[in-house]
């Protein structure tokens, strides 16, 4: 998928919501643990039910890797389900890789080959060829770390630099040669929505992934106001705002109406910025 097409798919469902499977045993209902995938059967429920909503899904590994080797079964099972119901969206797995380039390219392998997911999320600190093998696999992206939403973002990425700027935007502004609008991504937390200004004078066109409205407080009208583009270039990702809305047998319907609710804010924004 290209950026052209995202875009495709976010006018046509009015909504730039990307929702965070970010499945966690512990918080998931009573009711589903006597199951033999508990964790796969909230996922299906979760996606049938925010399927309307959505132009994006975003399974955090962690969640997965928890589990062990169940976990990866849940995760594919996850995604296959997904690719089979509902081939428009795109599936982005937040595994936040990166590693030397011999290692990266088996990484790029195990996300991308059999069409897994579209996106796999990447820490750029070892710099390019830890993303390049990301790069070679046709229609699929690279989501860059640039400015994240949690709190010791302060500790590197928010340094000034002597030659001036923060080093967040060394890495936009060298990484964005590594790829096109059409490949890479960036993440930039919803927490810091007043630094999207700045970095859309750095990548303009670029998509950003925006975590970090919903349980972390970050503003869904300020990213907008902030960082849409012409195209959008947002995919904004709630996790634990949407997935458990609720603990009881009616978690699905509570999730999509948490989903209906931050997709018509979107709507109305896309009215707005666009
Ligand atoms: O790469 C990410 O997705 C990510 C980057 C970031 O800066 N902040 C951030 O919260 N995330 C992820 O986005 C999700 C946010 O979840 P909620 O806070 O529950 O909506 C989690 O999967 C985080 O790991």
């Amino acid at each position: 998928m290209n950026a052209e097409q995202l875009f495709a798919r976010i006018e046509a469902k009015r909504s730039f919501l990307c929702v965070g499977l970010d499945t966690d045993m512990n918080k998931i209902p009573r009711h589903l643990w006597a199951g033999d995938d508990p964790v796969f059967a909230f996922n299906r429920a979760i996606v049938d039910a925010t399927a309307p909503y959505a132009v994006c899904y975003k399974p955090n590994l962690a969640f997965y890797e928890d589990n062990g080797e169940k976990g990866w079964v849940s995760f594919r099972r996850t995604v296959e389900y997904i690719r089979e119901r509902y081939p428009d969206i795109f599936i982005i797995a937040d595994a936040k890789r990166g590693d030397i380039g011999n290692t990266s390219k088996m990484y790029a392998r195990a996300f991308f080959s059999g069409n897994l997911v579209d996106a796999v999320t990447l820490s750029p600190y070892m710099g390019y060829d830890t993303v390049e093998p990301f790069l070679q696999f046709d229609g699929k992206w690279a989501v860059i770390l640039a400015l994240t939403s949690n709190p010791s973002a302060a500790d590197f990425e928010m340094q000034r630099l002597e030659e001036g700027g923060f080093l967040y935007e060394k890495v936009i502004d060298t990484s964005k040669e590594w790829g096109t609008a059409d490949n890479i991504m960036y993440v930039v937390g919803a927490t810091q929505a007043r630094m999207l200004k700045g970095i859309r004078e750095l990548v303009p066109d670029h998509f950003l992934l925006v975590p970090g409205v919903g349980a972390q407080g970050g503003s869904l009208e300020e990213v907008a106001r902030f960082g849409m583009n012409r195209q959008c270039g947002l995919l904004v990702n709630s996790s634990r705002g949407i997935i458990y809305a609720d603990n009881t047998e009616r978690f699905a319907n509570a999730a999509a109406e948490k989903a209906a609710e931050l997709a018509s804010q979107m709507s109305e924004l896309l009215t707005k910025y666009l």
